[in-house]
């Protein structure tokens, strides 16, 4: 009896796709490089068909075959897909779910048209657990190639409170993997941004951990809740294994990443889209890599600490405020990526649709994507979510704290580029008039570079030093 799906790949990621998809009753043949990796993961979970030969396991699927790739990123993808193309049939569905960059998919799209082979990129989100239990899935490429696998794939998504899956077709091309890329660039500056509260907890109850759990517990309960506000209250409470403390206070200030964060910038920077917070944090985990230097340079310029002047109620009220703000100003830059972008390369990404995917199963999972969703319902063509009602009322609430959180903590030397990015994107893009006007006439003064004029149309030069 041929399988219905097959997955290639089973890492972190590919164990628990495959159980999940089985779990929902669907017949499936599993294949991994490393053959000893395929019989431990299926002597393990019954359910999983397992192959040792790449040929067998792409005989066992029926027609047209649908296979998900769960491989590392870049390189890996390609041989991957080399090594199929020869075993596979025109027609055949073949349907990258890990992080690719969206223009390698868009090329693998080209390429494998050429052979007949319909290929959807798909972004997934939600780690080892969501992948098991649900995650958030963002599919794009070949739409009546994802209809064919529509039902397997939103059987396999988390569900959110009204019962729709946190699933849709993003759009042609690469949307699936591009707004997967930008969901991890969110995510890189709303993991940045808990991290700066954590700061400045720590700073104003003087190191004490229980006060920082407790402090955190609140705030993770009222409009900031989120996974990654959950997960951190988790990890805060962990004592260590080996020696007494915390774990937290053992585990090296150095940030990793595997590019998505940096990518988003890269782009950015190639469509002229403004979303400093997003880059801010990917910049940070470069600065926290240059450990020997700061440690060195911490003993040159010591930094100037003093106890916050402010009741705890009123830190702690100053602090939800100010994080929601940042946060909104986090998502207002990443959505206006993703507005741009989508207009740009034609992906008609519906903003309203993604925010509905994202309330359930991803990382970025948050009480807050309520707003954004009611945002771009009453304007669905908001180039800029700070254009919407929904914005307006609640940074009208809001912002005053942000501003007065970033001069307290610069004030305390803490290092709080989220907040402060978050803080400064708010006032230039609702700032009609930038003092930009003047490096144009420095532009023109030193280079013949020409500006425009405020009163007139057209290009115009001056001679600025007669
Ligand atoms: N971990 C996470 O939270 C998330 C990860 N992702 C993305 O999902 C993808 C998989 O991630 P994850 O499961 O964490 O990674 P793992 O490292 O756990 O798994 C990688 C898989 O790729 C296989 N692989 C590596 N090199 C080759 C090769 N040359 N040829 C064939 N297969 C190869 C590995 O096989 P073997 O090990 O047996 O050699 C393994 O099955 C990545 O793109 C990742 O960015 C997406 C969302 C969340
Ligand atoms: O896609 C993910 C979550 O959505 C992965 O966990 C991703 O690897 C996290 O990025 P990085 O390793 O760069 O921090």
């Amino acid at each position: 009896m041929h399988k219905q799906i097959g997955l290639y790949g089973l890492g972190v990621m590919g164990q628990s796709l495959a159980r999940n998809i089985a779990n929902k009753g669907f017949s499936i043949s599993v294949f991994n490089i490393e053959t000893d990796v395929t019989k431990a993961c299926c002597q393990k979970y019954p359910l999983l068909h397992g192959y040792e030969n790449i040929a067998d396991f792409v005989d066992s699927l029926e027609k047209p075959r649908k296979i998900l790739l769960m491989v590392t990123a870049g390189k890996v993808v390609d041989s991957v897909i080399s090594s199929l193309v020869p075993l596979l049939s025109q027609g055949d569905i073949l349907m990258d779910c890990g992080n690719s960059f969206f223009l390698d998919t868009e090329r693998r799209q080209q390429e494998l048209k050429e052979a007949g082979i319909r290929y959807i990129g798909c972004g997934v989100s939600g780690g080892e657990k969501g992948a098991l239990e649900g995650p958030s899935i963002m599919p794009g490429g070949d739409r009546k190639a994802y209809a064919e696998v529509a039902s397997i794939v939103t059987a396999m998504a988390a569900q959110n409170d009204d019962g729709s899956a946190c699933c849709t077709y993003i759009g042609e091309k690469g949307a699936g993997h591009f707004v997967k890329m930008v969901h991890n660039g969110i995510e890189y500056a709303d993991m940045q941004l808990i991290a700066e509260s954590y700061a400045l907890l720590k700073n104003y109850y003087q190191q004490d951990m229980k006060k920082i759990q407790t402090a955190f517990q609140r705030l993770a309960q009222g409009p900031l809740n989120s996974y990654l506000m959950d997960i951190t209250c988790d990890i805060l409470r962990r004592k260590d294994d080996k020696k007494e403390g915390w774990l937290v206070n053992y585990v090296s200030d150095v940030a990793r990443q595997k590019g998505t964060g940096k990518w988003t910038s890269q782009i950015s920077f190639d469509y002229s889209v403004a979303i400093p917070s997003l880059t801010e944090a990917v910049q940070t985990r470069f600065l926290s890599m240059n450990h020997v230097e700061r440690t060195q340079a911490s003993a040159l310029y010591p930094h100037a600490s003093c106890k916050m002047e402010i009741t705890e109620e009123a830190f702690l009220q100053m602090l939800e405020k100010a994080m929601l703000a940042a946060k909104m100003s986090i998502y207002a830059q990443g959505f206006s990526l993703i507005t741009s972008v989508s207009k740009q390369k034609e992906y008609h990404i519906d903003c309203i649709a993604l925010a509905n995917i994202w309330q359930n199963g991803c990382i970025i999972k948050s009480a807050f994507l309520k707003d954004i969703m009611q945002a771009f319902k009453e304007e669905c063509a908001y180039d800029n979510l700070i254009l919407s009602s929904v914005y307006q009322k609640k940074l009208s609430e809001t912002q005053h704290d942000l501003q007065n959180l970033v001069s307290l903590g610069v004030l305390q030397s803490l290092h709080l580029p989220i907040f402060t990015s978050a803080l400064q994107y708010m006032q230039g893009i609702t700032c009609a008039t930038l003092p930009t006007n003047l490096i144009q006439a420095q532009r023109d003064c030193f280079g013949a570079h020409t500006y425009e004029r405020t009163d007139a149309q057209g290009s115009f030069h001056s001679d600025w030093q007669a």
